[in-house]
């Protein structure tokens, strides 16, 4: 009995070494950054990164120039390109849509969205744009959502409270931009015309950037194709496209890609910058961009009482004690 106890312990402790070798030690340069495993193939090199595993995409892509295949284990179905290269996204969602439908597995998965626009494929999808865009373009649904502030479709609900939670997080940390957010609402403030309020928008496109409510797009081709950065892709193939990442590349976004900076939405002469939706992806790009993009903004930049009375102190005690909760 002893003598098995000893071999138990033993075999424990080699596979511990083994793990901790492989998995866990620092990739030096020139070594792969996912070691695909016989049967296991690449999950479990992503495994230990669960907890983290937007900052781990990230972290891998900004490696591997932007775009990585992940081999599943065998017979799994989850072998997946993932990419976070404008060029890439571009050609997915704008120049070649027709042939980068969602795909029947991501209707499986995300059951819980029903039969609605945001799980809707070809068609179908058409169909209820269109019937989408009659009401969000109809001339009461834009009286209506003018004079009210409470317009909550299930479509942006929670998109619209991520944005917010995110924001207000962020202006916790950096208090400069609530001041500079404070004084352009007490010089600048007009209900009718919202866009003035520039530093504001900035703040808030500042934050999607790093914190997308939606922080990956699924794809599947219908027939093969080559994206521009060189990858084939074969039909019926699962494509991942990290919103997540994008925001944070510092070939997209510089150097300072990690930093909130507001200032870098604003032109020269004052004004908000565009960035290509395929750089800066929060609303999607291309045919399927978020119908609401316009309503969210104008009932985010209406919440001019909560940034005038929103406590930095209180929200610093807040996130202290959400810290301690954390490392218990
Ligand atoms: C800051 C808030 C919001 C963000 C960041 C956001 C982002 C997005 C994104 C990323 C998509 C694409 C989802 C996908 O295809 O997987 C989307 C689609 C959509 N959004 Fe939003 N959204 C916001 C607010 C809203 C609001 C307030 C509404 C409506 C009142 C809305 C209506 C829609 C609709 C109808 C679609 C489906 C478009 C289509 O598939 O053709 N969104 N949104």
């Amino acid at each position: 009995m002893a003598m098995i106890g000893l071999l138990e312990v033993f075999v424990a402790f080699l596979f511990f070494l083994v793990f901790k070798h492989f998995f866990l030690h620092k990739k030096s340069p020139g070594q792969p950054i996912l070691k695909s495993w016989p049967v296991l193939g690449m999950l479990p090199g992503m495994l230990p990164h669960i907890p983290r595993i937007f900052d781990w995409t990230f972290e891998v892509l900004e490696a591997t120039n932007l775009t990585f295949f992940f081999k599943g284990p065998w017979f799994s179905g989850t072998d997946m390109l993932f990419t976070a290269d404008p060029r890439n996204i571009h050609h997915i969602l704008s120049l070649n849509f027709g042939n980068y439908p969602k795909g029947p597995e991501f209707k499986k998965i995300f059951d819980v969205l029903g039969d609605g626009i945001l799980s809707a494929d070809l068609e179908l999808w058409e169909d209820l744009r269109k019937s989408n865009h009659a009401i969000f373009h109809h001339p009461d649904f834009l009286k209506l959502s003018a004079s009210s502030n409470t317009i909550k479709l299930k479509e942006g609900r929670d998109t619209t409270s991520s944005v917010l939670t995110w924001f207000f997080w962020l202006l916790s940390k950096h208090p400069h931009v609530l001041t500079k957010i404070r004084q352009e609402i007490n010089t600048k403030f007009d209900p009718t015309y919202l866009e003035k309020l520039v530093y504001l928008h900035a703040a808030l496109y500042e934050t999607m950037r790093l914190y997308p409510p939606v922080p990956f797009n699924h794809k599947s081709p219908l027939k093969s194709d080559v994206l521009p950065s060189g990858h084939k892709v074969k039909a019926e193939s699962k494509i991942v496209i990290c919103i997540y990442a994008l925001g944070r590349m510092r070939s997209v976004w510089g150097e300072d890609a990690l930093d909130f900076k507001p200032e870098r939405w604003i032109s020269e002469s004052g004004e908000l910058k565009h960035e290509p939706s395929y750089k800066f992806m929060a609303f999607n790009a291309g045919p399927r961009a978020c119908l609401g993009k316009h309503l969210a903004l104008q009932q985010v930049t209406r919440l001019k009482q909560c940034l005038l009375s929103f406590s930095v102190s209180k929200m610093v005690l807040v996130s202290q004690s959400l810290r301690r909760c954390d490392s218990y």
